[in-house]
């Protein structure tokens, strides 16, 4: 008789940062039945594989302070944990797995309530909200950095990197790069994660021609959001609002300018891509500036406040770096120094070792 494949409910939602991780690390367990668990209208429902059967609840984050807002959602949170408990019950799942965010909180409490095997996975230098209060209650914590360990004293955490889809350690699964970019010629990829950045995008049209002066062509993924995206044109400039084959376009760039979300960071130290490193600004408490502090503190980027910087001095500062090939070769390799390339396969071992063979 043949074993029944050992179910799991992957509870990852919201952005590109929480999903990409997930979605790697399913596709290194293929014997496992994986379904997913997400909000309507989130990302999810575009990215996440049609082989794994998507399972929606609607959840919500606290507000600052404690009103009747805060009392609404506390009651929204115990109908969300009522509702994954049902779901975890009729499925006979045996275990579930999280990225953080506001779904981790109804599913480790779901979970954990029926003796389930919680995994959480912080990929971020500086722990969301719901994995510093959700952490000591998860059978295992997984991190993404492991300056993170210091704020979940609590947790049994786990330095394991940030999984990323295969193609980006093995450039030879991959498809190439399908955009028309010169072999030799210099190139600066410019993203502001998964959703673009508007603020970025605008200094960089502004910067932009004394790059392509400079022999730099640019491909510049906008986002959905920027009502400016199409208003520069130049024959070194390729704009548009989303790019699936990310692997092959960071491992030809020469430097990325980039938000400094996990995901981002995880796949430019894996392909070794040196990078000048904007922070959201508006990022819940800030986590972006930490998670560029790792990047910085090895030299393996430059990290500049939104708020400090001109289209001038980002100009500038490209510049120097398009002059000195061996500074960015050196950042490169810097950034390599900090990637878990075997991510996905080192948290698919401990999925294994908690969840079952
Ligand atoms: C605004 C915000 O709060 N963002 C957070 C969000 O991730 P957010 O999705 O904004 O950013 P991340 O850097 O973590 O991930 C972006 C992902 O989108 C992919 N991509 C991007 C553009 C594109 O055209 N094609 C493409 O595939 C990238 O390759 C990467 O895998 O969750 C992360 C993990 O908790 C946090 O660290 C980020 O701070």
């Amino acid at each position: 008789m043949t074993k029944a494949p050992i179910k799991l409910l992957m509870a990852a939602s919201g952005t590109g940062g929480h999903l990409f991780p997930a979605i790697a690390l399913a596709q290194q367990l293929p014997d496992y039945q994986i379904e997913w668990l997400g909000v309507p209208n989130r990302l999810e429902t575009r990215l996440v594989p049609k082989e794994y059967k998507l399972h929606t609840i609607s959840v919500e984050g606290f507000q600052k302070g404690f009103g009747f807002s805060s009392l609404f959602t506390l009651g929204k949170l115990a109908g969300s944990v009522l509702d994954v408990r049902k779901l975890l019950k009729a499925g006979n799942f045996q275990g579930v797995i999280t990225t953080g965010g506001y779904i981790a909180g109804p599913s480790t409490i779901a979970a954990r309530s029926l003796g389930l095997p919680v995994i959480l996975h912080e990929s971020n230098a500086f722990p969301g909200k719901v994995t510093r209060v959700f952490a000591p209650w998860c059978t295992s914590v997984a991190l993404g950095f492991n300056v993170a360990a210091q704020y979940l004293p609590k947790a049994k955490t786990v330095y394991l990197g940030t999984p990323v889809r295969p193609e980006f350690r093995q450039p030879e699964i991959g498809a190439s790069l399908d955009l028309p970019v010169p072999e030799g010629a210099p190139l600066i990829v410019v993203f502001g994660g998964s959703q673009g950045a508007v603020a970025i995008n605008k200094l960089v049209r502004q910067s932009a021609p004394a790059w392509f002066d400079a022999g730099a062509y640019i491909v510049h993924l906008t986002g959905d959001n920027d009502p400016e995206a199409e208003s520069l044109q130049h024959e070194k400039y390729i704009s548009l609002p989303f790019y699936d084959n990310m692997a092959a376009l960071l491992q030809r760039a020469n430097l990325a300018i980039s938000r400094s979300g996990a995901g981002s960071l995880t796949e430019l130290a894996v392909c070794g891509t040196p990078a000048i490193l904007i922070p959201y600004p508006y990022a819940a408490e800030d986590h972006q500036t930490y998670n560029a502090q790792v990047f910085t503190s090895v030299d393996a980027g430059l990290m500049f406040k939104q708020s400090d910087l001109t289209a001038e001095s980002l100009q500038n500062e490209v510049l120097k770096l398009l002059c000195s090939p061996l500074e960015l070769k050196t950042m490169g390799e810097k950034a390599s120094s900090i990637a878990i390339p075997d991510s996905a396969e080192k948290m698919a071992k401990l999925v294994r070792s908690l969840v079952g063979k």
